[in-house]
């Protein structure tokens, strides 16, 4: 049955109309005034901003990290996420552990598959390139359509990749039109600090912002960049986090270099004190990169205002306080890294920075959906609202205030981030690909309904040139 959204006020990156939406099946099939369809259900939006979904770029569902695994799976966690008002998650496969990458790749869809309530796409987390990989990859890439690596500067013990390991990830992306994602810490500086701080009997959770200084963010952040310029490859910087990465990355895209960066919410609105919560409830706020000063709040909302950054990532990652948090009780050193963003990531940011008159709605659009949709290879099925496009769409109550909750979420984990914090404005019904997941504010979708998405290469339009991704 054809689906026809009357009286909302449309909102893409580039405009705010009001207008009527026909949906058939999967697709947008007619935007206009009056629209009548007599053989369609009829969504009364008046008062409601109806949004392209929001496309999520940086999830980890159902992944093993630091010595355990993240608590919401791909049933909570895409469930969550559309309450939030996103239908488009882009998660990472981890492909330590298996011999080769199409093993990691399947095991991935085997988590997702019977799961997966959104759409989702997957990149690829490298932690070495030899000739095994190398030789490998771009046929996995061609074959499941996925368009992006990741690689780490951090996580010395894990997965920290030297330099010629990221030079090599720039290397072969270009050849197969990939995009490099990195995560820019000196993984090196840090543990250095880090096992001094233990050896001094810092054990408490502030010393993992204390052993993770912002420098070490802008020297990481300034050698990727220099890396990715060499191997004249592209770049995306992720959870950028501090001033002193976005100078590098300003800089960079100044002189045209390809490089583009995201930010998260819990970077725009929490800063370090957080890790300071007596009782070891700093635990709740330990990720990487750290929480920082208040201060660099406004550089990165400024940066995004500016289009230096582009993209805001949810980097869900949760782990219970009274679970896997306190693996780290007496060494914040093995405090599971990460936490619950997934849900509030589209409305803390509509609240933060369009109710406070930082952005406006076309700039919201334009990063949590837009430019996400086009960095990755997605757009115009995803991050857009248009006849031909996916019915992926978000009815919006701009005006209604609630307080975010441990109590009312949707994700598998037993605090918020944001507990007590009032925002304002809700997603009110959710569709993916003409289908309801949400509709007033009660999931009716499916597990397993969610579309495994084969992305575009970059070669093939799904980059822009760093001056035309500005807003
Ligand atoms: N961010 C974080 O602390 N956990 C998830 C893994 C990563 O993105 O570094
Ligand atoms: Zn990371
Ligand atoms: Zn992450």
């Amino acid at each position: 049955m054809k689906k026809l959204i009357k009286n909302g006020i449309v909102v893409t990156a580039a405009d705010t109309y009001e207008a009527d939406l026909l949906v058939d099946g999967e697709k947008i099939i007619e935007i206009g005034r009056n629209l009548t369809a007599d053989d369609a259900e009829i969504i009364d939006a008046k008062g409601a901003y109806i949004f392209p979904g929001g496309v999520d770029p940086h999830t980890h569902l159902d992944m093993p990290f630091n010595n355990t695994v993240t608590d919401d799976d791909w049933e909570t966690g895409t469930i969550a996420a559309a309450f939030g008002g996103t239908t488009t998650i882009i998660d990472f496969c981890l492909t330590t552990g298996d011999d080769t990458l199409e093993k990691a790749v399947a095991r991935w869809h085997g988590k997702a598959e019977g799961k997966a309530a959104i759409d989702y796409g997957f990149h690829l987390m490298l932690a070495n390139l030899d000739e095994k990989v190398l030789e490998e990859l771009p046929l996995l890439l061609e074959k499941e359509g996925i368009t992006s690596l990741k690689v780490f500067m951090a996580y010395a013990k894990e997965f920290q990749a030297d330099d010629r390991t990221l030079f090599r990830a720039f290397k072969a992306a270009k050849e197969a039109g990939a995009l490099v994602m990195v995560h820019c810490e000196n993984g090196s500086v840090i543990d250095e600090l880090v096992t001094k701080a233990l050896a001094e009997g810092h054990t408490e959770p502030i010393y993992h912002a204390l052993t993770r200084p912002p420098e070490a963010e802008g020297e990481a952040t300034h050698r990727a960049i220099e890396l990715a310029h060499m191997a004249d490859s592209q770049l995306y910087v992720v959870h950028v986090t501090c001033a002193e990465a976005v100078k590098q990355i300003a800089e960079a895209r100044a002189k045209g270099y390809k490089v583009w960066g995201e930010t998260c919410p819990q970077y725009l609105v929490l800063d370090q004190s957080y890790l300071e919560k007596p009782d070891f409830e700093g635990a709740k706020y330990v990720w990487s990169p750290p929480l920082r000063e208040k201060h660099h709040q406004k550089v990165l909302f400024d940066a995004l205002k500016a289009g230096i950054l582009q993209t805001l990532g949810s980097d869900q990652c949760s782990f219970n306080f009274n679970g896997k948090k306190q693996l780290g009780r007496n060494d914040f050193s093995k405090i599971p890294n990460g936490g619950p963003f997934i849900e509030d990531r589209f409305s803390i940011f509509f609240s933060e920075g369009v109710k406070k008159g930082i952005l406006s709605l076309n700039q919201f659009v334009d990063i949590v959906s837009t430019q996400p949709a086009k960095l990755f290879g997605l757009f115009p099925e995803k991050g857009t609202i248009a006849v031909g496009a996916d019915a992926d769409l978000v009815i919006f109550d701009p005006e209604v205030k609630r307080v975010i909750s441990a109590k009312t979420h949707h994700m598998n984990v037993d605090y918020s981030a944001f507990e007590g914090m009032e925002i304002t404005g809700e997603p009110i019904s959710v569709l993916c690909r003409g289908n309801f997941v949400i509709k007033d504010k009660k999931f009716i979708g499916q597990p397993g309904s969610g579309k495994y998405l084969k992305r575009k290469k970059i070669n093939q339009g799904a980059l822009q040139s760093p001056t035309a991704a500005t807003v």
